[in-house]
């Protein structure tokens, strides 16, 4: 479409300059005659062959107001001319990722897109409505001062997968469909195997492109650049199926590959649980020292330096938020943990007294303590972000040890339980593992010696490490049989398995399942009364 043939005026608005091409039509900046609003218009002809205007203002009306959705103003049609009006938004993250010149981008930033990306699909599929061409050129940045914020467009493709008359779930179907999406990250299920794409495939999208964006060059199968033959296209599809998550993810965070299996894990029908990863990927970040990806910045920041004198870390921790009092209150905390005679899960003293525990697994457990650094930098402190989390989790063992009647026990595990549901991050941090043990230590036999269940993230990426799908089988598992055990140390049993499960996963993260099981441990102590 060449900008000659296109009218100066279309509607109530002046078209300006032309921001972008696709198959089926342009955008251009454009201008109310009478407000002097600046808009994006997008204009298809009317006869083109993919109508995708058509189909795109029924869509729309379904995201309005939720974040990341832009605003339809106006859309109509006049002479030969299919017109959008919707928010003039910045640049695409193809244009971003191009325009650094790098072969990838670095990880905070990829962090940041998971992020922004899972809950822009999170609310998209809320609404009822699937994308199904998720790519790096249907992502765009905000105009300043929404220049942090990820927007998704081009809903050309979009479908409502809740029948608005019957409200259930559209079919799948075992007749095979033509592919549509894009060829780069189109799941492997819709683009090579023709299925009928639902959430879970948006989804793989997604995983594909973060994993795209932070593999030099890109995916395999992107490298040739778009297919011009069937044999070209069929030579992707072949290279899309058969490549592994592990083979893909090789040099980049497991989480991302977790990610990948998870989605490809996914039931046609099932709601995948954003929340896991957004906090997963927002952990990640976390752990790498990035601090907040809440927001998209680009160009990427400097890292922060990562050794900070003590002293400076003291003074960091005394920031806004955390009086001395609560500081003093913290450590005070700590030291009476430490007081205590009770035997401690993991405590040194309790290994001489019988474990029967050679020198080696000794060493192991010394390890095991000594690398757990879930909250501390190296000169040991804890992030102000991260105090008033510890402290509270503190709290609740400090409650658990002290606890005199199963009664009592219920009460914090249901507290426990409930403030991870509330809290930014569900990840199991250290203080959360020394509750599950001092819980365990209450439920079986407590001169019984049993090794601390928390790891050190690299600890966890040895042959132990529990895939995502397997965690989230076995907790599944663990919530269903919690509300049929008989008795404590059969509790106690399921409280170290579900320790143990969660401390080999890389994110750590407590599921929907996992809160659904400490709530049944609590419900359990209270029948056993
Ligand atoms: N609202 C907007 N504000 C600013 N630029 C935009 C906007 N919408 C789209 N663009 C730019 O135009 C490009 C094409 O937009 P879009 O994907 O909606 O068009 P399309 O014709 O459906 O493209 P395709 O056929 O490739 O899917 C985008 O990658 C982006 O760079």
């Amino acid at each position: 479409m060449s900008r000659h043939s296109v009218p100066r005026q279309i509607g109530n608005y002046w078209l300006e300059e032309c921001l972008g091409s696709g198959y089926s039509g342009s955008i251009f900046k454009a201008v109310h005659i009478h407000s002097g609003t600046r808009v994006a218009l997008k204009i298809q002809d009317v006869d083109h062959e993919c109508p995708t205007n058509r189909y795109e203002r029924h869509i729309y009306p379904h995201l309005q107001g939720g974040e990341g959705m832009p605003t339809l103003w106006a859309s109509g049609v006049e002479g030969k001319w299919d017109y959008l009006v919707i928010d003039l938004l910045g640049t695409s993250l193809e244009k971003v990722h191009k325009s650094s010149g790098k072969p990838s981008m670095d990880l905070r930033s990829v962090c940041a897109i998971a992020v922004q990306l899972i809950g822009l699909l999170e609310t998209m599929h809320n609404r009822g409505v699937l994308h199904r061409d998720i790519q790096l050129g249907n992502c765009v940045l905000g105009l300043a001062p929404k220049h942090t914020r990820i927007y998704m467009i081009d809903f050309g493709f979009s479908k409502q997968y809740i029948d608005p008359h019957t409200h259930r779930h559209i079919p799948d179907s075992k007749e095979k469909r033509d592919f549509l999406g894009n060829y780069w990250f189109t799941s492997v299920n819709v683009h090579c195997r023709g299925k009928v794409p639902s959430r879970r495939d948006d989804l793989e999208a997604a995983a594909l492109m973060l994993i795209h964006l932070l593999t030099p060059y890109g995916l395999p199968w992107t490298r040739n650049g778009v297919p011009k033959t069937d044999y070209a296209h069929n030579k992707i599809k072949r290279a899309k199926k058969s490549a592994l998550p592990e083979d893909l993810c090789q040099g980049i965070p497991q989480e991302f590959e977790d990610f990948l299996r998870y989605c490809r894990r996914l039931k046609f029908y099932e709601c995948p649980d954003y929340k896991q990863w957004i906090g997963a990927f927002k952990d990640l970040a976390q752990d790498k020292g990035f601090g907040s990806v809440d927001e998209f910045i680009w160009p990427p920041p400097p890292l922060p330096t990562p050794i900070i004198s003590a002293q400076a870390r003291i003074r960091k921790s005394k920031s806004p938020g955390f009086t001395d009092a609560q500081i003093e209150e913290a450590l005070n905390g700590l030291a009476n943990l430490k007081l205590t005679n009770r035997p401690i899960l993991g405590e040194k003293t309790n290994i001489q007294q019988g474990s029967g525990k050679s020198d080696a697994q000794r060493k192991k457990a010394k390890e095991i303590i000594e690398l757990s650094s879930d909250d501390e930098d190296s000169s040991g402190q804890l992030p102000p972000t991260r105090m008033g989390k510890a402290m509270e989790l503190q709290r609740f063992t400090k409650t658990v040890s002290n606890a005199t009647d199963n009664q009592a026990l219920a009460d914090v595990v249901r507290q426990f339980s409930k403030f991870h549901q509330t809290n930014r991050s569900r990840t199991l941090t250290k203080e959360g593992f020394a509750f599950l043990d001092a819980l365990h230590r209450q439920l079986a036999d407590p001169s019984v010696y049993v090794i601390p269940r928390r790891t050190s993230r690299n600890d966890s990426q040895n042959s132990q490490v529990v895939g995502v799908s397997d965690k989230l089988i076995a907790i599944a598992s663990l919530r269903r049989q919690v509300a049929i055990v008989a008795d404590k140390r059969a509790l106690a049993k399921m409280v170290a398995d579900f320790s143990t499960i969660t401390s080999r996963t890389t994110s750590r993260t407590i599921t929907k399942d996992g809160l659904a099981f400490l709530d049944g441990v609590a419900d359990r102590l209270q029948a056993l009364g």
